[in-house]
């Protein structure tokens, strides 16, 4: 479903241009749930954004090709792109509060997409958007419906950003760091909505996270970044029992410990 082949990726804003990306290739198929993993600055963003048409302009594509269902992104008009965003490809990010509109009501902000793609009158957008905030367990809809997003918890923010990108039941679904800024508790319920929508639309979930734990938990797949390049990919099993990079074992090392559970325990729950 998504292929992306020898992608290359610098910016030309810096006196000498600086490569963030080399040479990725990277698939997925329809309906599965892939781990993007590295350290900070090595690269999950940029590849998410350039898989999403979100590259900042000074940005620079040197190689590759990205292909969703054969269709070439890289190549596709504005036009092209814009009706795939948010219809087949939509994004969650970190923090919720800064892709949230504050002075927009919850119900306009998850419809947007409807309003974008489709010719749906005001009231069936509506129904749309409360299904949606339901699909993403959000209690109360038709009162939320109305609110504003200072008047949420993070959490519920967030469950909010996962309504909106859902709305069109998109292909695929983007999601870099959804839970950093989230407690554990709420971490693991965001986890659990990603798997059960995978499960009921067949989305397919790219999860870029730095929390190996969270990825072993969710993914059926990893790619390994360092710095711009693929170090490592495979299963779960594989990355997790036996990584063949250094690189690797040593992010899985840095698993954060939970009270109580020693580290190799927490790697074969
Ligand atoms: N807008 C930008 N302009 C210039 N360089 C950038 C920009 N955004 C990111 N970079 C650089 O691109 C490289 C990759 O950044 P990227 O954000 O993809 O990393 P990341 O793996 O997502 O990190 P994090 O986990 O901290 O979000 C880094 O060296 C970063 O400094």
């Amino acid at each position: 479903m998504l292929e992306v082949k020898d992608l290359s990726i610098e910016f030309l804003d810096r006196s000498s241009p600086e490569r963030v990306l080399n040479h990725l290739n990277l698939h997925m198929e329809p309906g599965e749930i892939v781990g993007l993993v590295g350290e900070s600055g090595s690269g999950k963003t940029m590849t998410a954004q350039a898989v999403a048409g979100l590259l900042p302009g000074h940005a620079v594509i040197k190689s590759g090709e990205i292909r969703l269902n054969g269709q070439d992104l890289l190549h596709c008009t504005k036009n092209e792109l814009r009706s795939l965003q948010g219809n087949e490809i939509a994004m969650i990010f970190q923090e919720p509060m800064t892709s949230l509109n504050p002075v927009m009501k919850i119900g306009r902000q998850v419809e947007e997409s409807l309003r974008l793609h489709t010719d749906l009158s005001g009231p069936e957008r509506k129904e749309r958007a409360l299904k949606a905030m339901l699909d993403a367990e959000l209690p109360n809809p038709e009162d939320l419906y109305y609110k504003y997003p200072h008047q949420l918890s993070g959490g519920m923010r967030q469950r909010v950003m996962i309504a909106s990108a859902i709305i069109c039941h998109p292909k695929l679904l983007i999601a870099d760091e959804p839970t950093t800024a989230l407690d554990v508790t709420i971490q693991a319920q965001i986890v659990r909505l990603l798997q059960k929508i995978n499960r009921k639309y067949e989305t397919a979930i790219l999860f870029i996270s730095h929390d190996l734990g969270l990825v072993r938990k969710l993914c059926s797949r990893v790619v390994v970044l360092c710095d711009g390049d693929m170090v490592e990919e495979g299963t779960i099993e594989e990355i997790f029992r036996s990584p063949k990079q250094d690189y690797t074992r040593q992010l899985i090392a840095s698993v954060p410990v939970r009270t109580g559970t020693p580290l190799r325990r927490q790697l074969h729950e």
